[in-house]
């Protein structure tokens, strides 16, 4: 932890716990009279933080989402207390900071590729231009000696900035999505940057144990420091790099959901009488699957699209029995590479309905939209199957939302191994996406369980999942970065000889 004395700092705010994330949880909604107000979008994370945001005062600063120049600058505060701080963007800023470096050269380099990541110099200043913007108005929004929780491959730079402005903050940083093999991260022409702009940070969170361990190793190559070579562990055993006179912790710290809530909302008779009028609505199939995600090319949905008609045309799965629901968050729509994902996803919907569906009763239902919260815990509730399919994935919240909303231990999970989730979720069908007749063969198996299985495996999974929320991915991190666990490996130098 930093103690240092306050320095560097203009004006310092009243928050002694910031929270810095691309976005703030809000929505920009307009008001009949043509005017605007601000409402609250719900989220695990904000969930798991406001009650810290509120006992400590704390304010969250982020992009608000929209670049209507009505937006304005000033902090937007809730009945609750609950402090927004928003940081404004251009339109070219969102064109070069988000939707290019963040996510056509950021997003597709950390998810191995599945697309080729784009590097532009252009992107390249935007991103550092933005980062310092963050770093600028997170060191206005924090209290001396504050915590300061940064979040997301969208400002791996700020940790290092603020603590340039702010020496005596306490920094964590926490990644998201999945951490590079070292040999796709060194593609990247400012990996060095990156990398040491992550050092800024006193603790360094990620999903699981091998990205903590990719992380440690860039940081010996590129920035020629001391590390810890033990391996790291879950929530305990972290690496650790000597950077000048500071140590800087790096952990696993696998998201989650809040289990409880969900569990209780799921429960509730509005969402079952749904999830039966769901049923009716689709004819009343055998067997409903299920797919929830935003559009991207991450998540696999064309592997499930195909297994799917591979196992129609192949008469291991009855059109007239079996229905797939995919619910489809439209996502990043002016980034190239997500407007042909779009346009061959539909393609196929279009392919299996026109060779498999009969008039009125499509196999595939398909909906490009958001769902509102309540309407989607029931499509959870319907679904015998939940097909979770991604090519890579930082955690996958979607599989625990499902297993959340199982009180009734129905249901079976198909699960990708290259989920975060997958690494908790041991008792779901677990399949290699790019295996397409493992694909074929676990949905079949899914879809075809004996309920004593499928009650004995949900059971399973529930604990996991019940036992291991949000909170306490929120916890845990905290803890670890005001230094109250101090499982650190010994450095290399520390190391007892063999
Ligand atoms: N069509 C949809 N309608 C409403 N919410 C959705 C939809 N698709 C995904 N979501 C929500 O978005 C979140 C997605 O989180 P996650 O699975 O971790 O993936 P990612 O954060 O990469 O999109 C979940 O909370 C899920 O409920
Ligand atoms: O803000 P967007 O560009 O619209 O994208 C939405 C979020 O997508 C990513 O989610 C990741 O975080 C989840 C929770 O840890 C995790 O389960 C999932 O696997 C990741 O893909 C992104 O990391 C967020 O920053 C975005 O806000």
């Amino acid at each position: 932890m930093s103690d240092g004395p306050v320095s560097g700092a203009g004006e310092t705010g009243a928050g002694k716990f910031v929270i810095v994330a691309n976005r703030l949880p809000v929505d920009w909604e307009r008001t009949p009279d043509g005017s605007g107000r601000w409402r609250r979008s719900p989220g695990g994370l904000v969930t798991a933080l406001e009650p810290l945001l509120r006992e400590r005062g704390g304010a969250w600063v982020g992009w608000p989402g929209t670049t209507d120049p009505r937006v304005g600058e000033a902090p937007i505060t809730f009945d609750d207390g609950l402090t927004m701080q928003p940081v404004r963007l251009t339109g070219q800023e969102v064109a070069d900071y988000y939707e290019g470096f963040s996510n056509a050269t950021l997003w597709p380099l950390y998810h191995n590729l599945i697309v080729k990541p784009e590097f532009y110099r252009q992107w390249w200043n935007s991103y550092v231009e933005i980062n310092r913007r963050f770093a600028q108005v997170a060191s206005e929004s924090a209290a001396p000696g504050a915590t300061v929780w940064v979040q997301d491959y969208q400002l791996q730079l700020v940790p290092k900035m603020l603590r340039m402005l702010r020496p005596d903050l306490t920094i964590g940083f926490f990644l998201h999505i999945p951490f590079p093999p070292v040999e796709l991260f060194m593609q990247l022409p400012w990996r060095r940057e990156v990398v040491e702009g992550l050092l800024g940070a006193d603790l360094i969170g990620f999903q699981r144990p091998q990205a903590a361990q990719n992380f440690l190793w860039l940081a010996r190559e590129l920035t020629g420091q001391e590390t810890s070579r033990n391996s790291v562990g879950v929530r305990g055993r972290f690496g650790v790099v000597r950077s000048g006179f500071r140590s800087v912790r790096v952990g696993a710290f696998p998201i989650s959901i809040a289990s409880a809530e969900i569990d209780q909302q799921s429960k509730t008779r509005a969402v079952r009488t749904r999830a039966l009028a769901i049923r009716d609505e689709l004819g009343n199939p055998d067997r409903i699957l299920l797919g929830v995600d935003r559009l991207d090319y991450t998540k696999g949905i064309d592997v499930r699209l195909n297994a799917i008609e591979e196992l129609l045309e192949e008469k291991r799965m009855d059109p007239e029995r079996t229905v797939f629901v995919q619910l489809a968050t439209p996502s990043r729509e002016r980034v190239e590479s997500y407007q042909t994902l779009r346009a061959e996803i539909e393609r196929e919907v279009g392919k299996i309905n026109g060779e498999h569906g009969q008039v009125g009763r499509p196999v595939v239902h398909y909906l490009h939209r958001p769902v509102a919260r309540e309407e989607l815990l029931a499509f959870y509730v319907a679904a015998d199957a939940m097909l979770v399919t991604p090519l890579a994935d930082g955690m996958n919240l979607v599989a625990k939302e499902y297993i959340a909303c199982r009180s009734d231990l129905g249901g079976s999970l198909v699960l990708s191994e290259f989920a975060g989730a997958a690494a908790e979720l041991r008792q779901a069908y677990l399949v290699n996406p790019f295996h397409l007749d493992g694909v074929k063969d676990s949905i079949v198996a899914a879809m075809e369980q004996s309920s004593t299985e499928g009650r004995r495996r949900m059971r399973a999974l529930r604990r996991q999942v019940l036992s291991h929320d949000v909170g306490r991915w929120a916890r845990s991190f905290l803890e670890a970065l005001a230094g109250q666990i101090d499982e650190t490996a010994p450095l290399e130098s520390e190391e007892e000889p063999a």
